[in-house]
């Protein structure tokens, strides 16, 4: 008979194809068989009885800001991955702003890697960022190992990440795709913003509705046209990060069906708060592009069960309380929401609780299509020889988020006093238990 290290029993396994009842053996940090239909056949150092969960490829978290190194004091590799971990994520990309010195070039990249390789409890992965300064390092980034590129069409609200213009755009891309990775951006149009901005800020105009106001659905469309046509121009992959509208989501969709090489993320947020929510709780709430009305809300869950969106990630962009606090000018405070801990609780409660959204298909977003899209051999699903990066759900548990639950450096978050259905028991990395009935165990 097998010996194995960990095997995992009776839970409902989950994977993008199917889901059905079964156990998983893992030795050595990988997945060593799956058994559907018949008992596993096996003996294992520990076991887990999934008896009532469902078992489902760690969620691979496309899209965190951690700071570190330079902002540690803003959230950092070790906060950052455990609340992931406590939330059912068990791999992220960390984005290359937020972070001092921004990951722009292989020795900033090597100074982050070796700070998620001594903090991090999950599996960490790496953006590089395009400036319009750093044309030159794109191929030291990616011979080093970035997942892809990430470039900002508007201020991103760190002084040392600047955003690209339309040449640094064309130089960027040509080059992107002749390494052949990916650019993912942030797309909203600067002038537009601006001068909304500027418009609302001259005339007093600071509520949380003006704020959403400067920054319209249409400056993302524009901006996202106008990615598009580089991407066309020179043939480089791209990947819109964070569309807050399904009119966003049109755009790209269209683009797709003349055969441009185009993907899409939405988050959380964008899943389950309105304007609503910043109205209420200002900047804890705020974000670029701002919350939508929930027709938006409504428009981008339809796009993801007619599979218009490609992945989900969090934007988790955390910062310290005393810049996400109401002053007298939303504008004035951070644009970023903590939300790494909670994005598979709202996907439950609001997608297969509320909307009847198959977990196949959450699976997909968050697990299936990030491994995919950016080349995670053996990650993003449950199968044999893949990594042993699971979590295991109680579907039937709710629970009100309160803030002591955080691992957050800093526990704010729009969700706490939220109540969710699908709560997270344990996370398992590379066969290791990390998360377990409510406590970090690594
Ligand atoms: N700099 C940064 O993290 N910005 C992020 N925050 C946000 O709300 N949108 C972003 O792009
Ligand atoms: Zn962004
Ligand atoms: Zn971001």
């Amino acid at each position: 008979m097998a010996t194995y290290d960990l095997i995992i029993k009776n839970g409902t396994i989950v994977t993008a194809d199917s889901t059905a009842k079964g156990d998983i053996a893992i030795k050595d940090g990988k997945i060593k068989e799956v058994s559907v239909g018949k008992p596993l056949e096996a003996t294992a150092a520990r076991e887990i009885n999934a008896d009532g969960l469902h078992i489902l490829p760690g969620m691979i978290d496309t899209h965190v800001h951690f700071n570190e190194p330079g902002r540690t004091e803003w959230e950092g590799l070790e906060t950052g991955s455990r609340s992931l971990a406590a939330g059912g994520a068990t791999s992220f990309f960390d984005m290359p702003l937020n972070s001092t010195p921004p990951t722009i070039n292989k020795e900033n990249l090597e100074l982050k890697r070796s700070a998620a390789s001594e903090k991090s409890v999950v599996n960490p992965y790496f953006w590089g960022g395009l400036v319009p300064e750093n044309i030159a390092d794109l191929k030291g980034l990616h011979e080093n190992g970035v997942i892809g590129f990430k470039a900002f069409m508007s201020p991103s609200g760190i002084d040392d990440f600047h955003n690209v213009d339309d040449e640094t755009i064309y130089k960027g891309m040509k080059e992107i795709a002749a390494l052949g990775s990916i650019l993912a951006v942030h797309a909203e149009s600067t002038v537009m913003c601006e001068m909304l901005a500027k418009e609302k800020l001259d005339s007093g105009k600071v509520t949380a509705r003006d704020y959403v106001e400067s920054r319209p659905i249409i400056s993302e469309i524009e901006a996202v046209r106008r990615i598009i046509s580089y991407a066309e121009l020179t043939g480089c992959k791209l990947h819109v990060v964070h569309a807050s509208s399904r009119k966003v989501v049109e755009v790209i969709k269209a683009a797709q069906e003349r055969g441009v090489d185009v993907t899409v993320e939405t988050c959380p947020h964008y899943l389950s708060l309105t304007v609503k929510d910043i109205e209420e709780q200002g900047v804890i709430a705020k974000c670029a592009p701002p919350l939508r009305d929930q027709e938006e809300v409504d428009g981008l869950w339809e796009a993801v069960a007619n599979g218009e969106i490609t992945t989900i990630g969090s934007d988790h962009s955390p910062a310290p309380a005393s810049m996400k606090v109401i002053k007298d000018n939303i504008f004035d405070g951070w644009g970023g929401i903590s939300g790494a801990q909670s994005s598979l609780n709202i996907l439950f409660t609001e997608g297969y609780f509320k909307r009847n959204v198959p977990l196949e298909k959450i699976v997909e977003l968050t697990a299936t299509n990030p491994a995919k899209l950016f080349g995670l051999a053996n990650k993003g699903t449950i199968a044999v020889d893949y990594d042993a990066d699971l979590t295991l759900v109680d579907l039937n548990e709710s629970f009100e988020l309160k803030k002591e639950d955080l691992y957050y450096r800093h526990q704010h978050s729009p969700y706490i006093g939220k109540t969710y259905k699908g709560a997270v028991k344990t996370t398992i990395v590379g066969g290791e238990v990390v998360f377990d009935n409510g406590q970090l165990t690594k």
